[in-house]
């Protein structure tokens, strides 16, 4: 026995199988973490591709990031934990350097507060407004207290020349967000230097009162 329970354990692997699969993360990149009773964190280890994840191959961590169980928790285990500080419904967690993303993440003169334009009802009704941190070389510890500030409002975040890092109440609302901002990304680059016609103030108000906020901060526990 790994020391944590396998069915979460199960839903990592198959997470980072899927992803893998489909080119959505390549190499060692990317980690993924699912939160487990008393504040727990079951997460991806450090340096192995999510394509190749084994359940009773993960790392288990305390709310404080100390190790319990398993492998050597990937390096963005603070980033993880500062999320779920903010955001008391999510119970799962996944970064990427999905190509479409990390590109906008490399862009220059992007607005940090919103870097993408509203395009579609699904990206207004899966993300919303998203944002860009600064840059922090991955692992860096000290991009948690940005990520825990901005993730109170924002389920997607954009970490600059980096990639996305995306909350979820559960693994397949975490997929189901990131695999729309990476479409939304690929979308937004292809249309540079169209003629675009991006939703209007009162056509997102009109998808927020009917599907709600993705930018609402939530109740804390
Ligand atoms: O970009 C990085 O180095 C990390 O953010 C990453 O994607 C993979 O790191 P580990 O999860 O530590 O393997
Ligand atoms: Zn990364």
């Amino acid at each position: 026995m790994p020391g944590y329970d396998l069915k979460e354990a199960a839903e990592i692997v198959r997470a980072g199988a899927s992803l893998f699969a489909r080119g959505l993360a390549t190499g060692t990149s990317g980690n993924v973490s699912r939160r487990l009773a008393a504040g727990q964190v079951l997460i991806s280890p450090t340096n192995v591709s999510l394509g190749s994840l084994a359940a009773d191959g993960l790392a288990l961590i305390d709310a404080e990031g100390n190790h319990l169980a398993g492998a050597a928790p990937s390096k963005e285990w603070p980033l993880h934990l500062a999320m779920y500080r903010a955001r008391p419904a999510a119970a799962a967690i996944v970064h990427l350097h999905a190509t479409h993303s990390a590109a906008v993440s490399c862009m220059d003169g992007l607005d940090p507060q919103d870097c993408l334009p509203p395009l579609t009802a699904y990206q207004v009704m899966k993300f919303g407004r998203l944002p860009m941190t600064g840059w922090y070389r991955p692992g860096d510890p000290g991009l948690a207290p940005e990520i825990e500030a901005l993730a109170r409002a924002h389920p997607a975040i954009l970490l600059a020349n980096h990639g996305p890092l995306v909350a979820g109440t559960d693994m397949q609302d975490a997929l189901a967000r990131i695999e729309e901002l990476e479409e939304t990304a690929h979308l937004f680059l292809m249309l540079r230097g169209s003629r675009t016609r991006e939703l209007t103030r009162s056509q997102i108000t009109e998808l927020e009162d009917h599907f709600g906020s993705a930018n609402r901060a939530e109740e804390s526990r």
